[in-house]
């Protein structure tokens, strides 16, 4: 029986996939094989030798010690893309939000006066909405910092609601590249894009390169009346620049999905309560995109979205798999490949890769995998984590 801790609300439509006959699935269990999270903070925390892997239903990992992990040989894992279009609707909806002054323009409403006759009451209507005249998106510039799945969904909603987009990511992969309209202009720097952009959004990994990446210097260069967008994490934004910008009016809206007391009790400031990803379709996509990941590692040694481990997966063929860790240095693989020719035992199908310093290989063989050779294995050099499934 194998076990996975969880924390937080996690959907059910992604913990029911775990067989029940072969998982025990709960907050409560001591040794895991697994941990299943969402926002929990694992820095704190340490893990028993019994933890195997990871995973985290969405898709920042900076609430897990993801190097501390690696050392540890943990698999951590995320779910690339599976809560992109809740966030990109909400984004949307912050940009509405602040470009009709829809919170205010809504507290008027239900602060009518209901004992008015009709006459009065819709005097009152038609006379107060001149305070909440807006603009329009369409024809505005939205310029978008993280052009990954977040990123690339709102570009292209933007575009189709008739913006124009500007984006900047210097370390875009080449699958999110080809994912991209060729509209998408591209910004240089951080200084161009915020002096040309009417709207700026941020959709980039919390860590230590982005940590406050909108600062006093690059924000001076903005656009005056910017309307800024954060649904990443509050570090990725220097808080003090961003009020300072507020004072003088360069920003005209931050619209925010992390609260902090200093952001409070401003009428230039829509705070949401990290609800990005709050949707029943982006919770079941993250927890079954998790579980399934979790059952393919723990079942067949298969990993696929990790953040720390090279990604790789091998059908099943016949046979039995031994799967294990190394250091990324020369000769570990041959060696093993060798201690198995010495022993007759045939190799049906191999994968490996390597990803910074961690290697790690699947090795499909014609013979069940004794005691022995899998403590051979254990036992080269820069080896670890032997498993056979
Ligand atoms: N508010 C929420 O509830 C919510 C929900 C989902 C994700 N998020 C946050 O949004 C982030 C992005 O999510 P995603 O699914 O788009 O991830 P993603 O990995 O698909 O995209 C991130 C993009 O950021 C780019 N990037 C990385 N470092 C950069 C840098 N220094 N400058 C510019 N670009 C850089 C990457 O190249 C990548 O294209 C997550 O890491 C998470 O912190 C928040
Ligand atoms: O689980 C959530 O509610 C938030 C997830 C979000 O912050 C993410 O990084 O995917």
């Amino acid at each position: 029986m194998r076990s996975i801790r969880t924390y937080n609300a996690i959907s059910q439509k992604g913990l029911v996939l775990f067989p029940e006959a072969q998982y025990k699935v709960d907050s409560v269990v001591g040794e895991p094989d697994a941990i299943m999270l969402r926002s929990h903070n694992l820095h704190q925390e340490t893990f028993t030798d019994s933890v195997k892997a990871i995973a985290r239903c969405g898709a920042g990992v900076n609430n897990i010690p993801v190097e501390e992990c690696t050392k540890q040989g943990i698999v951590v894992f995320n779910t690339p893309g599976a809560n992109a279009n809740a966030v990109k609707e909400l984004v949307l909806g912050g940009m509405l939000l602040a470009s009709r002054n829809l919170l205010d323009a809504a507290s008027f409403s239900q602060l009518l006066d209901t004992n008015l006759e009709s006459g009065e009451f819709n005097k009152k209507v038609e006379g107060g909405k001149k305070k909440f005249v807006g603009s329009e998106l369409a024809g505005k510039t939205l310029g978008v910092i993280g052009l990954g799945a977040i990123g690339a969904n709102i570009a292209h909603a933007a575009l189709a609601l008739g913006m124009k987009v500007v984006g900047y990511d210097p370390v875009l992969s080449v699958e999110a590249a080809w994912r991209l309209s060729s509209d998408v202009e591209r910004a240089d720097n951080l200084p161009s894009l915020l002096a040309r952009c009417d709207y700026v959004t941020l959709h980039v990994p919390a860590n230590e390169h982005t940590k406050n990446m909108l600062n006093a210097e690059n924000l001076e260069q903005a656009k005056r009346g910017l309307v800024l967008l954060n649904f990443a994490r509050g570090s990725v934004v220097e808080e003090a620049a961003v009020l300072a910008e507020l004072e003088s009016d360069r920003i005209a809206k931050y619209v925010c999905d992390f609260p902090s007391p200093a952001l409070m009790d401003r009428d230039d400031v829509i705070l949401l309560p990290h609800l990005g990803a709050s949707t029943g379709e982006a919770e079941d996509n993250c927890a079954e995109m998790a579980a399934r990941q979790l059952m393919d590692f723990l079942e067949n040694g298969n990993i696929q979205n990790s953040v720390n481990f090279p990604n790789l997966r091998l059908e099943r063929s016949e046979g039995y798999r031994i799967t294990f860790a190394n250091d990324n240095v020369p000769a570990v693989l041959s060696g093993v490949l060798a201690l198995l020719s010495e022993m007759n035992i045939n190799v049906i199908d191999m994968l490996n890769k390597s990803r910074g310093e961690v290697a790690y290989t699947i090795l499909d063989v014609a013979d069940q995998p004794t005691d022995e050779l899998l403590a051979a294995i254990e036992a080269f050099e820069h080896v670890s984590h032997v498993n056979t499934f």
